[in-house]
């Protein structure tokens, strides 16, 4: 993860990092902001709800969708380079201010619940050393992840930035043990436990092969998360097409390296074990072939990696609203800024937002994955307006100059448009419940923001949708109130 996700203005960030970065290190960049818990649970949270077969098609359709969703950011950063602001201006400028405003909502919802889930995976790999943090939801957890968190707050109000070499030794220090994880793996491979039930029809509790495809979903969509900031190291690169070059090298590394730890698992352990592994379950994985070391050398791995991750993200989820808060799509609170320049109203909503949640976590003993769940499926908003405002332009032909191709970024932002809409459909019900929880309490920022600057609040179809969502929301609240959905 680097500092220089969506919102962050890139003069801000990389004023002292003047040196114009070649495609090697533009890629190294672009892994390091994609990688962060989510490869380190993949053996487990993969086969939990599906076999081989599945899972290889899970992949193929994230592949698909999120290459797509790679080409509609890389179109409209080059097409709409004033919009950098990220997902939310695109959604402003295609669609409107209210929808503008929940795609910032949304993704700022998914950047700090994802902390929360950040919080809790590290306290569950620390277990292994230190049981009483369990699955990272117990007190002794929650305790730690609390003060985690406050002390990430400090240093981010002392002004820190992430400097490049601490972003390249992180970098290096996550993914070498995931390259030896895939090595070692290779080899103890045993094409006999891989194909023990390659359908995973042999296990009743999976379902059929679109269940089973449908539960791999959020799982494949989180550990891509990260991807639509690559476009920002635009300013950071020596010859601006070096950077599509590098975002492409950079998610098929990914893909590869994601692919391989979940398949190769797959023939170590079979799919029941998988599902009954700990996370960071590579952890468990490595283990069996290897011993002890394997696990500790994860479990290390896994803190290195989430808590310089648990920073970025930080710093990312702070700028989201400051940046929203400039042009009036939030209230003005959340821009104010501390004497160095901090934007520390809106770290300190965040961070006592992270807070709340990691006390929730503890009285509904809240999973790492739940927590990851509802940080994709929030995301999906400001991912599938993105994909929609690309289709938009090349549609209308604005930004575009006479004559110049128009299929192909059509046909991306429509494939991305459809990703994410099936996503909402994988989703599943009580996750989208939670989510219209989340976003209903936005409406009352929105109005607040629109009164602020003395702008019309609705208009008729923005009011029907906000009324659809409260709706959704009381719903929501009523349904995990008796006990009908547990997203938690
Ligand atoms: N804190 C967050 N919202 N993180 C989102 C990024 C998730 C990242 N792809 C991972 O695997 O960890």
């Amino acid at each position: 993860m680097t500092t220089a996700g969506i919102n962050v203005p890139i003069g801000k960030v990389t004023a002292a990092a003047a040196t114009k970065l070649r495609v090697g290190s533009l890629t190294a960049l672009v892994i390091g902001s994609m990688v962060g818990s989510g490869v380190f649970s993949l053996p487990q949270n993969m086969a939990a709800g599906a076999g081989p077969l599945a899972i290889l098609i899970g992949w193929a359709i994230t592949a698909v969708g999120m290459l797509a969703l790679v080409f509609v950011y890389q179109s409209l950063a080059t097409r709409k380079p004033a919009l950098d602001a990220g997902p939310y201006a695109y959604a402003k400028a295609g669609f409107g201010p209210f929808i503008g405003f929940n795609s910032a909502w949304g993704y700022w919802i998914s950047a700090w619940v994802g902390n929360v889930s950040y919080a809790v995976i590290v306290f569950s790999a620390l277990s292994y050393f230190f049981p009483a943090f369990g699955d990272g939801n117990t007190w002794q957890a929650v305790l730690g992840a609390s003060i985690l968190l406050w002390l990430v707050h400090a240093l981010v109000l002392a002004g820190i930035r992430q400097a490049a070499i601490v972003n390249v030794i992180v970098t290096v220090a996550k993914i070498a043990p995931i390259v030896l994880f895939v090595g070692v793996v290779a080899v103890a491979f045993k094409l006999d436990v891989w194909s023990l039930d390659f359908s995973g029809l042999g296990n009743a509790d999976l379902g059929s092969i679109t269940a089973q495809v449908k539960s791999t979903m959020m799982v494949t969509l989180w550990v891509f998360i990260g991807i639509e900031s690559a476009s920002v190291f635009s300013g950071r690169a020596e010859h601006r097409k070096d950077i599509a070059m590098a975002t492409v090298l950079g998610f098929f590394t990914c893909l590869a390296l994601y692919g391989l730890v979940s398949l190769l698992s797959l023939g170590i352990l079979s799919q029941p074990e998988l599902a009954a592994l700990k996370n960071p379950s590579m952890a468990g994985v490595l283990e069996a072939v290897v011993g002890p070391w394997g696990a500790i050398l994860i479990n290390i791995a896994l803190v290195v990696s989430v808590v310089g991750a648990f920073l970025s993200w930080t710093l990312l989820a702070a700028e989201i609203p400051h940046v929203a808060a400039k042009d009036g799509t939030m209230p003005k609170f959340f821009g104010q800024e501390s004497e160095r320049g901090v934007p520390s109203t809106s770290l300190l909503i965040t961070n006592l937002l992270v807070q709340a949640f990691l006390v929730i976590t503890l009285f509904a003993q809240s999973t790492y994955q739940a927590l990851f769940y509802i940080a994709s499926a929030a995301i999906l908003v400001p991912y599938i307006f993105s994909g929609a405002y690309a289709a938009k332009l090349a549609l209308t032909g604005e930004s575009y100059k006479g004559g110049e191709q128009r299929g192909g970024p059509l046909f991306a932002g429509l494939l991305a448009t459809v990703y994410g809409l099936w996503l909402v459909y994988a989703a599943g019900p009580a996750y989208l419940f939670m989510c219209a929880i989340l976003y209903a309490p936005g409406i009352v920022f929105y109005v607040w923001a629109r009164r602020e600057t003395n702008q019309r609040v609705f208009h008729p179809a923005e009011a029907a949708v906000a009324a659809a969502l409260v709706a959704a929301g009381v719903a929501a609240a009523y349904l995990i109130w008796n006990g009908s959905i547990s997203p938690l």
